[in-house]
């Protein structure tokens, strides 16, 4: 039996023509423009994690989401499986702000800046904005070169 695996949240905020991302500032992914989300701390839901990271990393508290998709990341020579779940953010309060984590900005669904994100996420996007559900499995070496990735959709809403 391996190390047990690290769960993770991962929201993104979508309206009809535009989605929510984040330039992470510092840390895992830096650089990059993401999803919001981060660690499930002791004793709260996986879902209440996702809604505590939206807020902690740009202010938005999440009236509408759910959970869309799940996808464990292997990193070459990491023992721990990165157990992302994902979430589509449909209603929000609050005002959007720029955090020490975190620069937010909205992008048009036709200019999602792909070349600046995590390589992944051009293969589960078109997925994700087409309302499916999703699970797949991507193994990474480094932060840049995806070795293998498989993705399932479950079902299109
Ligand atoms: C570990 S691989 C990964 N892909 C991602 N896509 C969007 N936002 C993230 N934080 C992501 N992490």
């Amino acid at each position: 039996m391996g190390v047990p695996n690290k769960v993770l949240t991962l929201v993104l905020i979508r309206e009809e023509y535009r989605i929510l991302l984040g330039m992470k500032k510092r840390g895992f992914g830096v650089n990059r423009w993401n999803g919001f989300g981060g660690k499930v701390e002791a004793g709260e839901t996986i879902a209440q994690g996702a809604k505590r990271e939206v807020e902690e990393e740009c202010g938005l508290t999440l009236t509408e989401f759910e959970e869309v998709g799940r996808i464990d990341f292997e990193f070459v020579g990491e023992p721990q499986i990165l157990e992302v779940h994902i979430f589509r953010g449909d209603k929000y309060e609050g005002k959007l702000q720029e955090t020490e984590e975190m620069r937010p900005k909205w992008f048009a669904l036709d200019a999602i800046p792909f070349h600046s994100m995590w390589p992944d996420d051009a293969y589960w996007f078109p997925i994700f904005l087409r309302g499916s559900k999703f699970k797949g499995y991507i193994k990474f070496e480094g932060h840049d070169k995806i070795l293998d990735c498989s993705l399932e959709e479950l079902e299109t809403t």
